[in-house]
């Protein structure tokens, strides 16, 4: 009985999502990145690598060796039921972490204001798990995620 609840208490829970953002590719982004990871978390999403938008990032990640970061990372990675990478700031971290969740197989989704300088390897790929968007404002951005989010 107490197995059969938990059963139902798990299937209810929302999709589990790795963000992805620019960390030592600069962090000019970080309020966009706490706003998708609001606007996630509010649709009823889990994001499992939050600390991409913690401010105190930096404070954290230091104690931490280059090793313990890549294993954290891609424990989370390999839990996730898709991957939302922010590409306006290029990153070979979020490059990496694109590249590792089409080869697992989970959606993918780039998002990107207008302007920016994407990389031809996201904005060239024919992958069908593969969805690049491009942002003109706030409310479009949460738009996206939250219609990305309820098709999963
Ligand atoms: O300290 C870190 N913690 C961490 O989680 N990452 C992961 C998550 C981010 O989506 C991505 C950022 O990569 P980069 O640092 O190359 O911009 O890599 C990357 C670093 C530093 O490279």
């Amino acid at each position: 009985m107490e197995t059969m609840e938990k059963m139902r208490v798990s299937e209810q829970r929302g999709p589990k999502i790795f963000l992805s953002g620019s960390i030592r590719g600069g962090r000019q982004l970080l309020d966009t990145y706490r706003l998708m990871c609001d606007t996630l978390e509010e649709a009823g999403a889990e994001v499992l690598s939050w600390h991409v938008a913690d401010p105190e990032l930096e404070k954290t990640e230091m104690r931490m060796t280059e090793e313990e970061i890549y294993i954290r990372d891609m424990g989370l990675l390999m839990k996730s039921d898709a991957l939302i990478a922010e590409v306006t700031v290029p990153s070979t971290g979020v490059g990496y972490e694109i590249c590792r969740a089409l080869v697992k197989g989970i959606p993918v989704l780039c998002l990107h204001s207008p302007d920016a300088a994407v990389s031809a390897m996201v904005l060239g790929n024919p992958g069908p798990l593969l969805e690049v968007r491009a942002y003109p404002d706030k409310a479009s951005l949460q738009k996206i995620i939250i219609e990305f989010i309820k098709a999963l």
